[in-house]
């Protein structure tokens, strides 16, 4: 026995051996029992919500997981990042007796999570093999008490693989009936097809075995139909209940755009043009490419920095701190910035080179925009890159560990076929960067076989922008023709070189190999270069044609060479095979202007535009003051640089308010702690632990907003303001009482003020002039503006609100 009356016997572990388990699956995403509302936990479920989490609804499938996993049931949730997972498994671990472990892969992600849940006041703790000893003995300790009073233990799948000691106490737990729920967070990690494979996810096959009757829930936001099934195997799930719901995310907005020589400076203009000093994240291939772009992105004036695999973990964790405290706003970074990156605030991902597969580059993406507001995802494409990647996907080592861990895995260049797979995601997601007729939401979805309307799209990829015909044609001749070149040739040449040929070039080069005297050379010449360039591509990524690619003996680059496949070799020579490909019809398409190419300025707005997040509807949108709005931003935000510093080591801005929360704050202007309340983002513990000073800084920032010159306007009277009052005169000389004129001037909102300040405000007049303090006339906005010493707080509010 140990200090803690837990026996010291190890434990019995049995190595993994796949084996295959028959599941009974059910869709529980289509089932209308879990989303009723007569479970007996419902009050407690909603009344917590609200005050601990601070909600004022659920988002889709929440309810229904959480009904369906307090009900004792395995459950397999699909959610997209950001989707709101996390409550589905710390709403009921507050709500329940007992405790609920979670395993998830990352302690950074851990100490995240914590910190979110100790500003909500909810005890928590975590066991990680880094832990001093003793400390995790007083932890260890705890979960022996009989009235311990953690509801959530984190741990590592190490911790659940290596130690003896976590499972007797895990044991103790269920033995007492204190054991309620087990999470598998990023549950993805247990396959290897996903992207993230962690084999120490493979031993968690181990609880379900060990503690048969406590209800497993897993969570991920990214499978394919392959990983969901390898992730309930390995898990032993056997009757799991699955919910899963759209992938889509309507707030990114996504383009690819063709990478030139100046590429650095789009990205430096894209930046300034839609998300000046806005936080975002580079993805670059190599640790060099994020060097590179840091330096050129502080040279032009962003605050930008790098981090990548070869740096020391300090350094490493010292850049991710100051990103995560918007000491810096841009991260330019391999793919080893991955997992444990909770920002909410992200708003853009470019990638500067090519991810590893479409599975990768939706994860990387969903990134961005986790609260809600619009944000953008845009990647540099060029072909060559995709030369590069497959280089390093031959040599099996990439320049950073993630990549050789997410693609090659085995360390081999062909373990379990996994060089195979990995060989066939790179082209699909070439085919899916080649595209540029398709919407982009859709081929996205059509991966994770989600059928999506791109109707839905409303223009938020840079395809579905476009202004567009399309021409599909018959591209059989033009494709044996290439194929054939390529085999005339020797195979020994490249892309660019075989479409010089073939489309009759003259160059030395061409020369130099006498190709001008091959029968084909010059059969393409009616074709525009982009246009027998995609029939190429197309061979390739139909896998009728392959890069061969090696490094350069002499300069040490990578260079590619065409070769004919055994596919072609078997189908391509069928009478009845016909190739079509789809074009831009060139009369009618507009060119691919610089609008195509970046997201639109109309169709991205920085937060200054006060888009409202996604769990806000459009028609809930108040009319705002601007102006205001944006100064009672600032002021709050200032506020929460001082919370985090009073919060300590560990706390992050959006561990006390997401920008979403401040945003919506400051367009609502609440005025007490009820008004505090009603803001999505906000619940009880907050109030209490900020609530007065949030509300301080409201009355402060709208007392010196108007006492700048007394027209409710800033500092540098505004013709606006001006306009409004006159405006308002002239409505009230033509005898409307209300002043309004009702156009769509933003600053309408204070017009529209609702009756119950009106009502006030008179009161409020009345009562000042029985006292006999003089009122002034400014009349603006249709009733008459108290001096500026008449007004006080509650008017200021209310005159916002
Ligand atoms: N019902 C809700 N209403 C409003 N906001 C919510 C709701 N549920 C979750 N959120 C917020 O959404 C954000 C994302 O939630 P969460 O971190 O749980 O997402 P996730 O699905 O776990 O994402 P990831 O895959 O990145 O881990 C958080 O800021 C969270 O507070």
């Amino acid at each position: 026995m140990d200090g803690f009356g837990v026996s010291y016997t190890p434990v019995e572990r049995e190595p993994y051996i796949p084996k295959f388990v028959e599941v009974n699956y059910s869709d529980g995403s289509n089932d209308p029992k879990w989303s009723s509302s007569n479970f007996p936990w419902e009050k407690k479920l909603e009344e917590n919500n609200k005050k601990v989490f601070g909600n004022h609804s659920f988002r889709p499938n929440q309810r229904e997981v959480i009904n369906a996993t307090m009900s004792g049931y395995d459950v397999f949730v699909l959610m997209p990042t950001g989707g709101g997972k996390s409550l589905t498994y710390q709403l009921p671990a507050l709500i329940c007796p007992g405790i609920t472990l979670v395993i998830s892969p990352l302690v950074s992600l851990i100490q995240d999570q914590i910190m979110h849940l100790l500003q909500a006041n909810i005890p928590a703790a975590y066991l990680s093999a880094n832990m001093d000893w003793s400390e995790q003995q007083e932890i260890l300790r705890e979960l022996c008490s009989d009235y311990c009073r953690y509801k959530l233990l984190y741990v590592t799948p190490e911790k659940v693989a290596k130690s003896d000691a976590l499972l007797r106490n895990l044991e103790s737990l269920n033995a007492r009936g204190m054991l309620a729920r087990i999470v598998i967070d990023e549950a993805h990690c247990v396959s290897q097809w996903g992207h993230d494979f962690r084999p120490d996810y493979k031993e968690l096959g181990i609880l379900k075995k060990k503690f048969e009757k406590t209800p497993v829930l897993a969570l991920t936001a990214t499978a394919t139909a392959s990983v969901k099934e390898d992730v309930v195997q390995a898990l032993g799930l056997v009757n799991c209940i699955i919910f899963r719901q759209s992938f889509n995310r309507p707030n990114l907005w996504y383009a690819v755009i063709p990478k030139t020589k100046k590429c650095l400076d789009d990205i430096d203009t894209f930046i300034k043009e839609n998300h000046f000093d806005e936080c975002g994240i580079i993805y670059c291939l190599s640790r060099n490419d994020c060097e590179k772009v840091a330096e050129k992105l502080q040279q032009c004036g962003h605050k930008a920095a790098f981090y990548h695999g070869n740096m020391e973990a300090t350094q490493r964790a010292f850049v991710q701190r100051q990103w995560s405290k918007d000491e810096v706003n841009i991260i330019c970074a391999t793919v080893a910035f991955g997992m444990g990156i909770n920002k909410p605030d992200v708003r853009f991902v470019i990638h500067h080179s090519l991810p590893k597969s479409i599975e990768g580059y939706h994860q990387e993406c969903g990134r961005a925009g986790r609260d809600g507001a619009r944000s953008s995802c845009v990647l540099y494409y060029s072909y060559s890159d995709y030369i590069r990647v497959k280089h390093m996907l031959v040599q099996g080592q990439g320049e950073q560990s993630s990549w050789t861990s997410g693609y090659n895995r085995g360390n081999t260049a062909n373990s379990d076929g996994i060089f195979e797979k990995n060989t066939e995601n790179l082209l699909e997601w070439v085919s899916y960067c080649e595209n540029n007729v398709d919407c982009r939401r859709f081929l996205q979805l059509v991966h994770f076989g989600e059928k999506f309307d791109s109707g839905n799209c409303r223009k938020t990829c840079d395809n579905c922008a476009k202004m567009k015909t399309l021409v599909e044609k018959d591209v059989t001749v033009i494709a044996k023709q290439l194929v054939e070149l390529v085999k005339m040739t020797g195979q020994k040449y490249s892309s660019s070189h075989i479409l010089e040929v073939y489309r009759g070039s003259m160059s030395q080069v061409v020369k130099k190999h006498r190709h001008e005297s091959v029968s084909l050379h010059g059969a393409g010449k009616h074709l525009a270069k982009e246009e027998a360039s995609r029939i190429l591509r197309h061979l390739v990524i139909k896998d009728y044609l392959t890069e061969e690619v090696k490094k350069s003996d002499v300069y040490g680059s990578v260079s590619s060479v065409l070769k004919v496949t055994t596919v072609y070799i078997f189908t391509f020579s069928h009478p009845k095979l016909s190739l079509r490909c789809r074009f831009i019809s060139p009369a009618k398409a507009s060119k691919v202007s610089k609008s195509d190419a970046t997201p639109a300025k109309g169709i991205l707005q920085p937060y200054n535009k006060l888009s409202p997040p996604v769990d806000t509807p459009a028609s809930a949108a108040p009319k705002i003051n601007v102006e205001l709005s944006t100064k009672v931003y600032s002021a709050l935000r200032l506020l929460r640089t001082k919370l985090v510093k009073e919060a300590g080591e560990g706390c992050n801005a959006y561990h006390i308010f997401a920008n979403v929360t401040l945003e919506l704050i400051s367009r609502s202007l609440p005025r007490t702690k009820e008004e505090l309340l009603e803001v999505n983002g906000i619940g009880n513990i907050k109030i209490t632990k900020y609530g007065d000073r949030v509300l301080e800084t409201i009355a402060a920032t709208i007392r010196d907003f108007y006492s700048k010159d007394g027209s409710g306007s800033s500092s540098n009277s505004t013709d606006s303001g001006k306009r409004r009052r006159n405006r308002a005169t002239a409505a009230a000389e033509n005898g409307d009482g209300c002043g309004m004129e009702n156009d769509d001037d933003e600053d309408d909102f204070i017009v529209r003020s609702t009756g119950r300040s009106k009502k006030r405000l008179a009161k409020k007049q009345q009562e000042n002039s029985n006292n006999g303090v003089g009122v002034c006339n400014d009349n603006w906005n249709g009733f008459t503006l108290p001096p500026q010493e008449c007004l006080d707080d509650e008017d200021l509010a209310y005159l916002c609100h």
